[in-house]
């Protein structure tokens, strides 16, 4: 998989040098590219911004510098590539979106910054035929796209086969196949600060623990994430043998 990161911030981006995704790049598993979009910019200055038409705070990145740059990243092979845009009023980033795009062969994130970036750029792609997703992390206010970028690749490098070690430890996720949180985990020592580790997990019966470890998803999830408990299918429960 190609991934290309357009940016007036490359640095930001230093931490996908890091962990598994810098391990998957230093081995060819995974092809990122940073790049400044300054660098398709023209005068002295290199501006990128402009005051927004119809008045307004702050300032709107320029569609003419964002078309020279996405041009030549989207331009060469893969033929089939995704525009990705991180923006505060995009689709929510799920698990799902993360499934999806790792199946894709070349995705090309514009991260834009100020109040964002011309509409006409997502437009102009959509209208060319690039299949483009306007995508936010979450509801919370956040200066520019480049942090989004970031949690988007980790969620979507992992899923590129190859990537984790071991392909079962991406099997039962949080936000998984179940549609539950995920089961609290506990390691050795089996006695810390007058906790201990719950019984089942060390008694090896492993049909206990795995009605455990349901049980314990349920439980948080009802607690913490209602929504997504009304949304589980009664496919999905009988599945799992899950009873609400
Ligand atoms: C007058 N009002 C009109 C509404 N705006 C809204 C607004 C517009 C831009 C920005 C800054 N910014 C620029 C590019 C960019 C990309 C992603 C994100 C982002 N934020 N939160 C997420 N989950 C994100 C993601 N993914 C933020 C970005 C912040 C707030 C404010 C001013």
């Amino acid at each position: 998989m190609r991934i290309d990161v357009v940016t007036i911030f490359p640095d930001y981006l230093a931490a996908l040098d890091l962990s598994l995704v810098g391990k998957a790049r230093r081995t060819g598993l995974l092809d990122l590219r940073v790049h400044d979009l300054r660098d398709w910019t023209t005068d002295r200055h290199r501006t990128v911004d402009d005051t927004p038409f119809g008045g307004g705070a702050g300032m709107v990145m320029r569609p003419d510098i964002w078309g020279r740059a996405l041009d030549d990243v989207l331009g060469g092979p893969p033929a089939q590539s995704r525009l990705v845009v991180p923006t505060p009023s995009g689709e929510v980033f799920t698990q799902r979106h993360a499934e999806a795009l790792a199946g894709e062969e070349h995705l090309v994130f514009a991260c834009g910054r100020y109040e964002g970036i011309d509409a006409r750029v997502a437009e102009h792609y959509r209208a060319a035929g690039v299949p483009v997703s306007e995508l936010s992390i979450g509801d919370y206010v956040l200066n520019g796209g480049e942090v989004a970028a970031l949690v988007m690749i980790e969620a979507v490098a992992r899923l590129v086969p190859g990537m984790v070690g071991n392909p079962e430890s991406l099997v039962e996720e949080s936000h998984g196949a179940a549609g539950l949180l995920e089961y609290p985990v506990y390691t050795k020592p089996p006695e810390w600060a007058g906790l201990e580790v719950p019984e089942v997990l060390l008694s090896g019966h492993h049909g206990r623990v795995e009605r455990w470890r349901r049980d314990e998803a349920i439980t948080r999830t009802s607690a913490r994430r209602p929504d997504m408990i009304e949304a589980l299918d009664p496919a999905t429960l009988d599945k799992h043998d899950l009873r609400l």
